[in-house]
């Protein structure tokens, strides 16, 4: 049975995506998105269910940059869950009594709305995580009225639900994804999805429109991309990629492999399937047997069988 670690305490969203992710595997919560993906990198756990971004708030940074600069891991695998938050109080608290809100901050930015509207005046106070705050409240003594959470958090930790489906949207859903210490590749299956990140050997007009163009000419649609300070002084980015397809069919790999050549650095972070089960709608000559008969084309040429 695997061993996973996770962003806990129990009743976390990241705790139920691991569920679905992994039915069955053991469970390992830890403190923060960094201390999940330590514990993958240790052998602690055999890998990590960490989020990685949001349809409303966008990226999850530490993951993006614990998976851009720390110890290698692998995408393997990845889930959208639909998330959705309640209003977690101790019983007997009324809408009136809460002063101080306790929650992870994408879900402050996901409830704006409603904090605005119903708590204009509580003082809303980042957590670890959403279960991490509803555990602080369901403490007697805590400082803190109220915590947004998972519905299951109330439940876990003795809270009442005052308020359900807090979001600024009903439809929001979360991308997480399984990470593992690098080793086999999940095979293929035709609705891939491949993520890395590139950082620029030097900064020149059009040198992110190179980066972009290597994708282009080979038909590779991207799906998500991200640029993040590198920490150098303003000004400063490297960049994030999801594309589609696997690194195994030969468009994407060119692709890495022209990027590679131009690029300072390319970490590879994975081809795994795509939740949404999308197939790419492939252009004519980007195709596998394309490339295969234009690389045979060019070997009758240099072998000269023109
Ligand atoms: O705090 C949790 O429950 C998490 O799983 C983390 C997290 C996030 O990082 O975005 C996951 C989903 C929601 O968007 C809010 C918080």
């Amino acid at each position: 049975m695997p061993k996973l670690a996770y962003l806990g305490p129990q009743g976390t969203f990241c705790e139920a995506a691991l569920r679905i992710l992994v039915p069955g595997g053991e469970r390992l919560p830890c403190a923060n998105v960094t201390a999940a993906l330590d514990a993958a990198r240790s052998g602690e756990a055999d890998g990590a269910v960490v989020p990685l971004e949001n349809s409303v708030e966008g990226a999850i940074t530490v993951t993006l940059d614990e998976l851009a600069w720390g110890e290698p891991l692998l995408i393997t695998a990845e889930l959208l869950l639909p998330v959705e938050f309640s209003l977690l109080v101790r019983p007997g608290t009324e809408m009136a009594h809460i002063k101080r809100v306790y929650t992870h901050p994408a879900a402050i930015t996901q409830c704006r709305n409603f904090l605005a509207r119903e708590l204009p005046d509580a003082v809303v106070v980042a957590a670890p995580s959403t279960a991490a705050a509803a555990q602080e409240v369901s403490m007697e003594d805590s400082p803190y009225d109220a915590a947004i959470g998972p519905a299951i958090a109330g439940e876990h930790y003795g809270l009442h639900e005052l308020a359900s489906s807090m979001g600024d949207r009903d439809d929001t859903v979360t991308r997480f994804v399984r990470v593992s210490r690098p080793g086999v590749l999940p095979e293929p299956t035709g609705a891939d999805r491949t993520s890395l990140v590139a950082f620029l050997r030097d900064d020149h007009p059009g040198a992110l429109l190179e980066m972009l163009s290597e994708f282009s000419v080979r038909g590779v649609n991207l799906t998500r991309i991200e640029s993040r300070p590198t920490g150098d002084g303003i000004g400063h980015y490297f960049f994030h990629f999801d594309a589609e397809g696997h690194v195994a069919e030969a468009r994407v790999g060119e692709a890495l492999s022209g990027l590679h050549r131009l690029s300072a650095d390319v970490r590879f972070l994975g081809s795994y399937p795509r939740a949404d089960r999308v197939s790419p709608q492939l252009r004519s000559g980007t195709t596998d047997p394309d490339f295969s008969e234009a690389a045979d084309w060019i070997a009758r040429i240099r072998s000269g069988r023109v």
